[in-house]
């Protein structure tokens, strides 16, 4: 597919959602077919590209910060041979990709499709030369200054599977990666102002949960159980070596780091007393998406075969934002504690070997980090920063996945596509503004959790990671043009995202605590969404509510589900007959659309063979009157001339009539022995009459020759005359079997015509049976809702249970719901301080 650069809209490029369409800036350079030029042609598109991104970025908008990371060749993949220069790094802000030998990219090139040169541009390069520390200065570092200040960001990391994504982010024990330097830039900010108590802790998406005494003593025990898998596993791995030195070298149980130093300064606009105001107290998670469901990596993995890690749902807050419902959120008070949860969470990260690399990640692991800024007992602002590292992006057939791996490998090629769509829609909506294309954030648990970012509630920075190998030259082409879709996304950031941040400080159940001063009991319904309304009501204690208001909520209940269920109905209702007028109008048009193209159709067939039909005719004259021409030229002879001849036949016939004559009248002296004997012996007068009788019949015998030979000539000329004529013939007899033949194909033509007319009515009449049947379908359809209404039977599910918990002393969730709902109404207002 060849790359469309149009300079004439805002966004500068057209592209499909589909990624493989995803060709946007990157520039493609005919080799062996570049014009005078060509290259330097391309790099002004490509700059003029840039030149654009970087100068709409006005107050508030921010092109998405897209930065090249290359790693270096491994000694094995050099003695392998993968390195045929396929990276060729032009300048910190350009590379050329050039398709080695073997890869399907110059292949399809060889034949015309596509190009074996590619040119892209990135916000920054970093060469496999540039080490951790200067890629973390290069790039993240601003970001987590931004941070400090309270806004959110999101970095994550995109290429094919041993790309340097996990490098990148996490790093090795003597080479961090960019978390744990970014948790060291933190730390090092908020170094002898840390809240040591854990009462204020997030909550949902973006709010602040009071704890009361009991709730600290539990989050502190389950910190203490989070680390102390840590413990089990050290104690494991001593035991096992035999030693206290650790030797291994896998990122989950090497990283932890000591010696980074950075330039602390934060750029604030806060003044020192404002500085020694605020504290600050840090709460980190740690989870991972694989095969499209949420696991928390800082839970424990149950011991036993069949034993399955729980699932977590992701749930959205009244404002709109997805959250990681029942993520464990830890609070830690140094970078060592939180590396150490980095660790224990590597440790339960699902890592199957494939074919292309056996450690290789194939869920997407997000590490979250959030700061709450407080002043006194106040939450200033909470921010969030989130470390995503995303699955390899190589496709299902390179990495020859079968049975649950397919199924692994569809899950992540499925999210990051819709990631893909994501980018490329949010690109599309804002290269026009006039359309606002719909954004699929909800069709993956990644984009939904991203959404808020994309949306405007931080920065987004995307990280590319390649390598250079000529193996995977394929796979690392199509991330670098889903790259170049990302580049032109444009973020726009409200100006007051601190004001908009200030988190809501919520109550043990997570209801608001203040509002006026004073707890308000309603606006929690507004302000959870009614999934979330629901699953907090789970958790209540119900059990000890007295029977009568057990029932009276039961009550409740029931009316408000046979009001769900008959709205639901109307609905359904609705969009069935919809949908049912949607079709049949569908089928009267297609119908209709048939009918004409079918008489068109004929009417085409007929002028065709009316046309055919008149050419033969105008054909067959043609020919007959060309033959007749031929003939008559060939056997032409002009007038006088015949004349003449005719003239001389008669002459002749006359002359031989006169000598005929003669002769008869000398018929008793044979001419010729007279003429002998007269020449020889006889007197001279007779000598003499002989002689002129000699010559008159010399002359009349050499005129009846000539008259004899001119006949036979005219005989002649008669019978190639005839000859001719019987050719004509025949040729006209050939000519009326080829007007027959012609004829006869025409009427066979005209059947299949009446045939086909047939046909059409036949149909005619099938479509009107399907009417029919549609109609009797929708009535069916009319008399079924009616039905439906009037029955609206009770399920059993939720009352039922409900029910059993009334009769029963079990304590079930929905129990404890009920009991809730009900303490939570006669709950006293009373005054938060
Ligand atoms: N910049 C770099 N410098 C040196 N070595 C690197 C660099 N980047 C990656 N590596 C090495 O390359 C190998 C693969 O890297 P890594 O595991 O980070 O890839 P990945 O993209 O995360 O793979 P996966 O998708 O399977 O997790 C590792 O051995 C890593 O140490």
């Amino acid at each position: 597919m060849s790359t469309v650069i149009d300079l004439t809209s805002e966004g500068t490029v057209l592209f499909h959602p589909d990624l493989d369409a995803m060709e946007s800036t990157c520039n493609e350079l005919h080799v062996g077919n570049s014009r005078k030029g060509g290259l330097s042609d391309l790099s002004t598109i490509s700059s003029i590209v840039s030149a654009q991104s970087e100068t709409t970025s006005t107050a508030g908008q921010h092109h998405l910060k897209v930065y090249l990371r290359v790693r270096p060749f491994s000694n094995e993949e050099v003695s392998s041979n993968e390195d045929q220069g396929c990276v060729v790094l032009e300048s910190a802000q350009s590379v050329l990709l050039q398709a080695p030998r073997g890869s399907a990219t110059l292949k399809i090139s060889g034949k015309g499709i596509g190009q074996a040169l590619h040119k892209f541009s990135f916000s920054q390069i970093f060469g496999p030369e540039v080490d951790q520390a200067s890629f973390f200065e290069g790039t993240i570092k601003s970001q987590v200054h931004d941070y400090l200040e309270g806004k959110n960001a999101l970095i994550f990391t995109y290429g094919v599977t041993n790309a340097g994504k996990t490098h990148t982010i996490q790093g090795s024990h003597k080479d961090p990666g960019l978390l744990p330097r970014a948790l060291d830039v933190i730390f090092q900010h908020i170094n002898g102002k840390q809240y040591d108590q854990m009462d204020l802790k997030p909550y949902l998406s973006s709010d602040v949960q009071f704890l009361d005494p009991d709730q600290v003593k539990r989050e502190k025990s389950e910190k203490a159980a989070v680390f102390a898998l840590l413990k089990e596993e050290d104690d494991q791995h001593s035991k096992a070596s035999g030693s206290s030195t650790n030797t291994s070298t896998s990122s989950a149980s090497s990283l932890c780091f000591s010696s980074i130093s950075y330039d602390q300064t934060v750029d604030s606009t806060e003044t020192a007393s404002d500085k020694e105001r605020y504290q600050f107290s840090m709460w980190v998670s740690f989870y991972e998406i694989y095969n499209e469901a949420v696991y928390d990596l800082l839970q424990p993995i149950a011991s036993g075969k069949n034993k399955k890690r729980s699932a977590l749902r992701v749930c959205e807050d009244s404002t709109g934002n997805s959250y990681v419902r029942d993520l464990k959120c830890i609070n830690v008070q140094s970078s060592k504690e939180a590396c150490k949860i980095l660790k224990i969470g590597n440790k339960n990260r699902s890592a199957a070997s494939t074919k292309l690399n056996e450690s290789s990640s194939r869920s997407h692991s997000i590490f979250t980090i959030k700061l709450l800024k407080i002043d006194g007992s106040q939450v200033q602002t909470i921010s969030e920063l989130s470390l995503c590292d995303l699955a390899g992006s190589e496709r299902c057939n390179k990495t020859k996945t079968f049975g649950e791996r397919l199924k692994e490998a569809g899950n992540i090629n499925n999210s990051l596509l819709i990631l893909g769509k994501c980018i490329a829609a949010l690109r599309h909506n804002h290269g026009d503004r006039m359309k606002n294309n719909y954004i699929p954030f909800r069709e993956s648990k990644l984009t939904r959790l991203f959404q808020s970012v994309f949306c405007g509630k931080g920065r987004a920075c995307m990280i590319v990671n390649i390598n250079q190998c000529a193996s995977t030259y394929d796979e690392t082409l199509h991330v670098m043009k889903f790259s170049a879709v990302a580049k032109q996304v444009v973020q726009i950031i409200p100006t007051k995202a601190i004001e908009c941040l200030a988190p809501r400080l919520v109550g043990r159940d997570g209801k608001p605590l203040v509002k006026n001063g004073v707890i308000d009991g309603e606006a929690l319904e507004s302000y959870l969404s009614e999934e979330e309304l629901l699953d907090e009501e789970d958790e209540a204690e119900m059990s000890i509510l007295p029977q009568e208001d057990l029932l009276n909520v039961i009550e409740n209940l029931k009316e408000k589900l046979l009001a769900e269920r008959r709205r639901n109905l109307v609905q359904e209702i609705e969009i069935r007959k919809e949908m049912g007028d949607a079709m049949l109008q569908q089928l009267m048009e297609s119908d209709e659309l048939r009918s004409r193209q079918m008489a068109e159709l004929k009417e085409s067939y007929e002028e065709k063979l009316e046309n055919t039909f008149e050419l033969y005719k105008d054909a067959l004259k043609d020919h007959a009157y060309q033959r007749a021409l031929e003939r008559i030229e060939d056997e032409y002879v002009h007038m006088d001339e015949f004349l003449d001849e005719q003239r001389k036949v008669e002459e002749l016939k006359r002359k031989l009539v006169e000598a005929e004559d003669r002769l008869q009248s000398s018929a008793q002296r044979p001419v010729a022995v007279t003429m002998e004997r007269a020449i020889q012996c006889s007197p001279e007068p007779l000598a003499q009459e002989t002689s002129a009788d000699l010559e008159s019949y010399q002359t009349l015998y050499e005129a009846k020759c000539a008259a004899e030979n001119l006949c036979q000539e005219k005989e002649v000329m008669i019978k190639s005359l005839e000859k001719k004529i019987e050719e004509l013939s025949e040729t006209l007899q050939e000519a009326g079997e080829s007007f027959l033949e012609k004829s006869a194909e025409i009427e066979t033509l005209r059947k299949s015509l009446a045939g086909q007319a047939l046909e059409i009515n036949r149909l005619r009449r099938g479509l009107a049976e399907k009417d029919a049947l549609v109609s009797s379908l929708t009535e069916e359809l009319a008399k079924l809702s009616k039905g439906h209404n009037s029955q609206s039977k009770p399920r059993r599910g939720l009352l039922a249970n409900i029910k059993e918990s009334v009769t029963s002393p079990r304590k079930g969730p929905l129990t404890r719901t009920l009991r809730k709902a009900a303490s939570s109404s006669t709950t006293k207002k009373t005054p938060f301080h």
